[in-house]
């Protein structure tokens, strides 16, 4: 028998659209130069130095292995329980820090950074280190894919009513480079009930490389609660 799922009726006034004051608003989470931030971004390094890093390295790699697993099981010694770390993680409102595409805490975020802009669009830029790497040099199309969902889900909160992905239609036109400023502009171009349609591009050194159409379903999985 199929489960039932209740959705959440979201408004995202907690992007804060501010049409009137002419300026772009930060929507994604400014890092922290210390705290957790600063350790995802140390982790961030780390990742991008053993993608670098190969096997024809005099580095002693199993020494490396051992001091990494022993910072690892510090932590997991420190972890608050799961649930309640889940209900903390979405209790709050206007960006997660933990997001997977823009947030600070998370160390496999670029992070991207996004600003809602008065005319209704959301632009969105990050530079995409080596391990996100698909063909030599180029991003893989799957974190392409990402990012642009992402942005275009942001765009439904700027404009006011956000929603899960229904159909999400790409068109790669060019390969994305690494180690390049990218670019995501979006913007939710029309409503039919719960039914918004979004669109976006991704772009560097104005050049389109990705283009995405998406239909979203307004609402949203319930949050975790302490029950
Ligand atoms: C400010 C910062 C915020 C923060 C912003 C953060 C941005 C995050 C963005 C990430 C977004 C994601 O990745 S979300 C994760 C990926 N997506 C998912 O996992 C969704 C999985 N699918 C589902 O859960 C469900 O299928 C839904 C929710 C999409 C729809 O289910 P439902 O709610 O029961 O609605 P349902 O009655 O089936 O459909 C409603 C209407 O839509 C149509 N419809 C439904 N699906 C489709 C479809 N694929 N293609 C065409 N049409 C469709 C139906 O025919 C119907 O039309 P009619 O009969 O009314 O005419």
């Amino acid at each position: 028998m199929a489960e039932t799922v209740e959705y959440e009726v979201v408004t995202q006034a907690g992007a804060g659209r501010d049409a009137g004051s002419g300026e772009p608003v930060l929507m994604s989470a400014r890092a922290s130069e210390g705290g957790l931030d600063a350790a995802a971004a140390a982790a961030r390094r780390l990742v991008d130095a053993l993608v670098r890093l190969g096997d024809s390295t005099d580095y002693d790699t199993d020494a490396l292995a051992t001091r990494i697993n022993a910072i690892a099981a510090e932590v997991e010694d420190a972890l608050p329980d799961e649930a309640a770390r889940l209900v903390e993680m979405w209790q709050q409102e206007g960006p997660n820090r933990h997001d997977l595409v823009t947030g600070p805490q998370n160390p496999i975020a670029p992070p991207l950074v996004v600003h809602g802009q008065p005319d209704g669009s959301v632009e969105a830029s990050t530079t995409l280190p080596i391990a996100y790497q698909g063909q030599p040099r180029m991003a893989h199309g799957g974190i392409s894919a990402l990012l642009l969902d992402h942005t275009l889900g942001m765009a439904n909160g700027w404009a006011g009513r956000g929603g899960m992905t229904a159909r999400l239609t790409l068109n790669f036109k060019r390969p994305v480079p690494l180690g390049e400023p990218i670019t995501i502009r979006a913007k939710q171009e029309s409503v039919d009930g719960r039914k918004l349609y979004t669109q976006g591009v991704l772009s560097v050194d104005g050049e389109p490389c990705v283009t995405a159409e998406a239909l979203f379903i307004a609402g949203h999985l319930p949050r975790p609660t302490a029950d």
